[in-house]
This record gives structure tokens, C-alpha cells and sequence, in this order.
């Protein structure tokens, strides 16, 4: 049975610099967790803390109620896959699968069918007897997949195991790994810096930030409501833009006028007052005639991206944001130099605090 992993304050230090800083998160029995930050975040090293090569200097760590820090890396029952892949490069593939299932001195019997198990899994069992040179990279990170699930692991860990791989092959295999772990049920945490992978995969997110956690939702939270201006603009486009406040009704219905200059309300969490910043997605724009009411423009750019178009829209104190429009008929794509208006709808956007570090709405 797969456990839980509960992360609790832990904090890692090289000298003065503080690569995890108090990072706590429970990640539930059977989850498709992830890691996701730029580069240097501290993702790596937390995974390392988990898997045990790391040690864990503040906090703890749990698998179900049981405290881990102490415990070496490789009695901690846990499945590793690497963005290397980590195969022994003079064994075959059916050697390296086994490998683990040997070290553990799994009875003779047993290692056979357990490995063509594990292969058959990533779908590699016709490649059994090649050697690692004679592999694709796919192939090879199936390997170390295979390699990882044979011991059938109470935790996997994977970082950043698709980054070697080309673009095609990326989304394949994500699928694959995905599919793999639902049917396992492994409770998994994966380190990625993809974002569009991490939203493709995981069940749940948290996204790291020089040490910190800035936010740990479902993919479609973190897209749709970021907890701050850090995690808006990370994931996806997001075009901030700033404002003031003018009025707060008793109701918690904000008045915010923009300083690109137009007003809306909005419906707040709690009574706030002063400068305030607003976060809208491309695809939240609504383009209009310029006769209608909203943010005044002018489009700088176009891009035709075939079911859609990208526009960048210069607005009059200078700010150029991006809006995107369907564009079901060709005819309809606006062009360069063409004045348009834009709104949005305020249930569909984010208003921050003035430092962006906190939503508001
Ligand atoms: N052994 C070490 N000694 C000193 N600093 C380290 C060491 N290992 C990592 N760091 C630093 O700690 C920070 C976090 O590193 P980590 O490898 O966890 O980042 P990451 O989020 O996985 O980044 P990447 O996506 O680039 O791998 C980085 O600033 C890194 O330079």
C-alpha cells in the first residue's frame, strides 16, 4: 500500500543560503504530486530530502505517521526516476529491471515474472534483451521507469524525467507515466520546471519560489486563481495592470478604477482600500468596437495561431497587453493599426494587494 507523505517546516541550508525555506505540504496516499518553480527554487533539493540523499536539517518529514528523517535512503522503500536515466550501461534491459528485485533478494522465481511485469507496463518487453546504447532515449527512460515501479515502492519520486527527451516524445511519454500511475495508485511526487507538463499530469501543484511555497491547488486553480502575482505570472500569461480602489461598498463590491482608465466593480473576499493590482488572462479580453465602453487601444501586433488570434493591444498610457479572440471566420481577424476597445468580465479576472502579494478577489 502506497503512503502518505506529509512535508512538515523542513528547511536545508548550504551555508548562509536557504535553498528550502520552512516548506510544509501533505500530499495524499496515491497522489500525482508536483514540484513546479524555475530553475534554483529548491524543488530538486526537497525531492532529495524526501528520497533520503539529502539530509533534513529543520522540520520533518512523514511517510503515513512515521518519521523518516532518520531513516537511510535505501530502506525508505521509495521508487526513484532521474532526467538521466540512471541504467547501468553493460547490463540488458531485463538485468537492469531486475537489478533492484535482486538486491532485495527477492526469491529466483519471483524476478522473472515481476520483470516482464514491469515491462510490459512501459511497453518494452520485446526489448528486453538490448542493451541500454541500442536504445531510443524513450526507450531508455522506460527502462528507468520499469527500474522504479518493478520494486513496486510505497513512494516514486521522478525529476524532471522527460526534460531529455524532444517535444513529441515528452507529451507521449507524460501520458504513459500518468496512466501508469493511476493504475499503480503510487503515491508520486514529480519535479518539473514544464509548466505545461505539471498541469497535464499532476493531481496537485505546488509551486516553489527561491526556497518558498507560493501556492498548492489543482491545476485548474492554479490557472484560474492565483494567490499572488508570482504564481499569475509563472503560470501561463497573465497581463497585470494597475489601480486604485475609488470606493467599498458595504457588500464587499470593490470600485477599481484602472490607471489605463476605465472603472468596474468587482466583488472582494474582505474590505480593502488604496492601490491595487489586476491580473487578466489573454483569453479573458473581450475585444469591441471602439465606440463601446472600456480600456481604449490600438493593435500593435497580430499573430494568426489558426483557431485563434493573438493580438497585442496598446492602450493609452503606454502598456501594451495581449488578448487572444476565436477566430471561427478568417474574416473577423482584426488587424495591425485597427483601434479596438477591451473589457472583461470582473468574476473572470484576479485583483491583487498593491505588492501582488495576496488575492483579494
Ligand atoms: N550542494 C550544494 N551546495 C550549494 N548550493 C546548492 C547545492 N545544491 C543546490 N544548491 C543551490 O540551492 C538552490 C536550489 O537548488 P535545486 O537544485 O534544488 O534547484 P531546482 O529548483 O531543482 O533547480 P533546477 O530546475 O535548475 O534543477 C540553487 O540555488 C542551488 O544553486
Amino acid at each position: 500500500m502506497s503512503h502518505t507523505v506529509k512535508i512538515d517546516d523542513v528547511v536545508k541550508r548550504y551555508g548562509d543560503f536557504v535553498a528550502v525555506d520552512h516548506i510544509s505540504c501533505d500530499i495524499k496516499q496515491g497522489e500525482f504530486f508536483t514540484l513546479l518553480g524555475p530553475s534554483g527554487c529548491g524543488k530538486t533539493t526537497l525531492l532529495r530530502m524526501i528520497a533520503g540523499f539529502n539530509s533534513i536539517e529543520e522540520g520533518r518529514i512523514y511517510f503515513d505517521d512515521k518519521v523518516i528523517n532518520n531513516i537511510e535512503a535505501h530502506k525508505r522503500d521509495i521508487g526513484m526516476v532521474f532526467q538521466n536515466y540512471a541504467i547501468f550501461p553493460h547490463m540488458s534491459v531485463f538485468d537492469n529491471v531486475a537489478y533492484g528485485l535482486k538486491a532485495r533478494k527477492e526469491k529466483k522465481e519471483q524476478i522473472g515474472p515481476r520483470v516482464m511485469e514491469a515491462l510490459k507496463l512501459v511497453q518494452i518487453e520485446n526489448l528486453k534483451d538490448r542493451k541500454p546504447s541500442e536504445l531510443s532515449g524513450g526507450q531508455q527512460q522506460r527502462v528507468a521507469l520499469a527500474r522504479a515501479i518493478v520494486i513496486r515502492p510505497s513512494v516514486l519520486l521522478m525529476d524532471e524525467p522527460l526534460s531529455n527527451l524532444d517535444a513529441k516524445l515528452r507529451v507521449q511519454m507524460r501520458t504513459i507515466i500518468k496512466k501508469l500511475q493511476k493504475d499503480l495508485n503510487i503515491t508520486t511526487i514529480y519535479v518539473t520546471h514544464d509548466q505545461e507538463e505539471a498541469l497535464a499530469i499532476s493531481d496537485r501543484i505546488a509551486i516553489l519560489n527561491k526556497g518558498k511555497v507560493m501556492q498548492i491547488d489543482t491545476p485548474e486553480m492554479i490557472y484560474k486563481k492565483p494567490q499572488n502575482t508570482f504564481v499569475a505570472g509563472f503560470i501561463g500569461i497573465s497581463n497585470f495592470m494597475d489601480g486604485k480602489i475609488v470606493k467599498m461598498d458595504d457588500d464587499m463590491t470593490a470600485h477599481v478604477k484602472l490607471d489605463a482608465g476605465m472603472e468596474f466593480k468587482i466583488k472582494l473576499k474582505k474590505k480593502a482600500e488604496g492601490n491595487i493590482k489586476i491580473s487578466v488572462r489573454p483569453e479573458q479580453f473581450i475585444l469591441n468596437d471602439p465606440s463601446a465602453y472600456g480600456l481604449q487601444g490600438e493593435i500593435s501586433m497580430y499573430t494568426f495561431l489558426g483557431d485563434f488570434a493573438n493580438y497585442e493591444v496598446k492602450l493609452p498610457n503606454g502598456q501594451i497587453v495581449e488578448a487572444n479572440e476565436y477566430t471561427k471566420d478568417i474574416d473577423f481577424v482584426r488587424k495591425q493599426g485597427q483601434k479596438v476597445s477591451l473589457t472583461f468580465n470582473p468574476e473572470k479576472i484576479n485583483l491583487f494587494n498593491e505588492s501582488g502579494t495576496e488575492v483579494l478577489s
